[in-house]
């Protein structure tokens, strides 16, 4: 891995969406997407015998356990933050689609500097309440889903409000920069990218 996109964003914001997009974009030979939640979300399925592809997919299946798993989660983290992030794998691009705390944010800022270009996902309640979302006491105010609203200090924000033209034109800046900063790997010292745009 050479480089890491991070997707930050609440429930149905659309992280996956834009993730496929992007990974479509930069190409499957060079990039893949990874979810920090997924080797969790095994242990998880592990230790309670449950169904761990059905807890991955976007059926109502994994609303079920979300609260308890979010809990499950967080005492795991905490104990051991780098634990669930250092699963790795040989592509060029990481797209990690479902950076959501903190820790995760400054895990990769701290050991990937420039290389990590950190992508916020916003849209409006309206819009995710047509994608399905509603709101959850215990899992929208928890620390899952607004520990990063305070952060400002963004790579790009990306208002995905269903705009396909502005999202789309976000997303191949995102990719210009990933595959100029990809391409200059022998000389990444002199040529440490400045990261200043940000897009509201
Ligand atoms: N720009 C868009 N245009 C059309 N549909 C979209 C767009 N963005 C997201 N969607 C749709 O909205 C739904 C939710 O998107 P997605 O699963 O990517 O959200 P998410 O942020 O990953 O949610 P969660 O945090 O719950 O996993 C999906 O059905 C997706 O296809």
């Amino acid at each position: 891995m050479d480089y890491h996109s991070k997707l930050f964003g609440k429930r149905k914001s659309g992280k996956d969406f834009v993730a496929d997009l992007l990974q479509k974009k930069l190409g499957h030979e060079k990039c893949v997407i990874l979810r920090l939640s997924g080797p969790l979300k095994k242990q998880y399925a592990k230790e309670r015998g449950l169904d761990f592809t059905r807890l991955l997919d976007s059926t109502e299946y994994k609303e079920t356990f979300r609260k308890d798993m979010i809990l499950w989660g967080e005492e795991k983290r905490n104990k051991d933050p780098a634990t669930y992030v250092e699963e790795a794998d040989k592509k060029l691009v990481w797209i990690i689609s479902d950076a959501r705390r903190p820790s995760d944010l400054l895990y990769f800022k701290n050991n990937y500097k420039d290389r990590c270009l950190c992508v916020r996902i916003s849209c409006s309640d309206e819009v995710r309440n047509q994608r399905g979302f509603v709101f959850t006491k215990g899992v929208d105010d928890a620390e899952s889903e607004c520990a990063l609203d305070h952060v400002k200090d963004w790579n790009f924000v990306i208002n995905n409000d269903n705009n396909q033209l502005i999202l789309d034109e976000m997303l191949n800046e995102i990719v210009k920069i990933v595959n100029e900063k990809t391409t200059k790997t022998d000389n990444s010292d002199s040529n440490s990218l400045q990261f200043e745009k940000s897009y509201l």
